[in-house]
């Protein structure tokens, strides 16, 4: 694999303006312009990687200072350095012994951490000629296990256990891979009910999602219950009783409050109520879901969830009913085989978080791996998908009768078009110099 050493990491803070037509609002985030910080690696061998994370807006050059800081502990190793002891390398990053007190492992060093090593594993999936999802489907157990930082999470699973569980699932893994290929991970849309939406452009894009084959729907709610009660009312009735119903309130409300407004919105038949408070708030979400339970509607949260150990603590306290693991919100693939691995030991369904800008396009990998290679289910488990700003990248995901097909291309489908990292670099670029002359 030697291909030279990573000589070059450029990093950019690429924002789209989604805010101008409130694609992506909901009742916290009123006006997200979908970001990247976008990293490329090269090694002087050849070898290139790309990464990202995701921000909406403001604040993303405060993730750029952050990757340049830690640049300096790439800068230097070579491919192979890195992923033949991954976990040590992932230590490297995550505890560096000063930056670490500016995390440990959460906030915004944890989504340049993110940025980082999703370019790490984009080059190594580049390198060996695969998809990422194949990449990780073809590791052995072992291999796998040596990419996991277990620091902290042994009380709740032991790498031994985290073998087993890998072990066992080889059984059936050719025809899950074939299933895969053949019908592709289902799907859930949230592009038709972003908060800032009419309703007309909710019934407009609801029945054009339904003539698309969309079966799974999700609604944002939270800062009205009058607004809420007319909009779920309105998405019910178009999608008939058997379809899916999902809301999220984006961390709006207190915990008795989430229970008395969730209480009243029960008649929709959520199947769960995302964020409903503090993502922090490990024992709010474990009564929250303790309440609702008797309802039929669980509890879904992860996409702030900042590291492994915030998603142990919600699994051993009952504390969601959903796991939403998020590409570019903790310690990328590392972080999140730890999360999959948790998650099915405590037999508890991973439904990724996604949209934003690529964040569709990396975590899809990791749901095709969940069910090829871990969880063996489709039990309840789908993937987010948003139709937002797919064409900048070069391997684009493509959904086929609502389910998202296998990547092809090597890599983790992280590579964006150059002319639209450059037209949409923030406040340079074309796009945002025309946006701030008009201001
Ligand atoms: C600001 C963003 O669009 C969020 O609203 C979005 O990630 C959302 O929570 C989701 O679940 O898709
Ligand atoms: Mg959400």
């Amino acid at each position: 694999m030697t291909k030279g050493k990573i000589t070059k990491l450029s990093v950019s803070d690429v924002r789209f303006p989604t805010s101008l037509e409130q694609h992506g609002s909901d009742a916290m985030h009123t006006d997200p312009d979908y970001s990247v910080v976008y990293v490329v690696i090269e090694t002087d061998g050849g070898l290139k990687g790309y990464g990202i994370t995701f921000t909406i807006g403001r604040g993303t050059e405060i993730v750029v200072c952050a990757v340049e800081a830690l640049s300096a502990l790439v800068i230097g190793k070579s491919l192979e350095d890195i992923v033949s002891d991954f976990r040590s390398f992932y230590r490297l990053l995550t505890s560096d012994g000063q930056m670490r007190w500016i995390g440990p492992e959460k906030g915004v060093i944890q989504l340049a951490t993110a940025a980082i090593l999703n370019a790490i594993w984009d080059m190594w999936a580049r390198a060996e000629g695969k998809p990422l999802w194949k990449l990780l489907v073809d590791m052995e157990p072992r291999q796998l296990i040596r990419c996991i930082d277990f620091r902290y999470l042994s009380d709740a699973l032991t790498e031994q256990e985290a073998l087993e569980i890998l072990e066992k699932a080889k059984e059936g893994k050719q025809q899950r891979e074939e299933q895969m290929l053949k019908e592709g991970y289902p799907a859930y849309t949230t592009s038709c009910a972003w908060l800032g939406y009419s309703d007309e452009q909710l019934t407009e894009l609801c029945s054009a999602a339904l003539a698309e084959g969309w079966t799974k729907f999700k609604v944002k709610v939270g800062a009205d219950l009058q607004d809420d009660i007319r909009r779920c009312s309105l998405i019910r009735k178009m999608i008939g009783p058997e379809k899916t119903l999902m809301i999220d309130a984006n961390q709006r409300w207190d915990v008795a409050e989430a229970i008395t407004w969730v209480t009243k919105l029960a008649e929709f038949r959520p199947l769960w109520i995302e964020e409903p408070t503090c993502p922090d708030d490990i024992l709010g979400h474990a009564a929250i879901s303790k309440a609702l339970a008797p309802l039929g509607i669980g509890v879904a949260t992860g996409e702030q969830c900042h590291n492994r150990v915030m998603f142990k603590q919600f699994l051993q306290a009952s504390a969601l009913q959903f796991v939403q693991i998020d590409s570019c919100r903790v310690g990328s693939v590392n972080e999140n085989l730890a999360t999959i691995l948790m998650a099915a030991k405590f037999k508890v369904p991973v439904c990724p978080h996604a949209g934003g800008v690529g964040l569709c396009e990396l975590v899809h990998h990791l749901s095709i791996f969940d069910y090829i290679s871990v969880s063996a289910s489709l039990d309840n488990r789908m993937c987010e998908y948003v139709d937002h700003l797919h064409e900048h990248f070069k391997s684009p995901t493509l959904i086929r009768n609502a389910h998202y097909m296998p990547p092809k291309d090597p890599g983790y489908s992280t590579e964006m078009f150059e002319e639209s990292v450059k037209k949409h670099q923030f406040p340079d670029g074309e796009v945002w110099k025309s946006i701030l002359e008009k201001k």
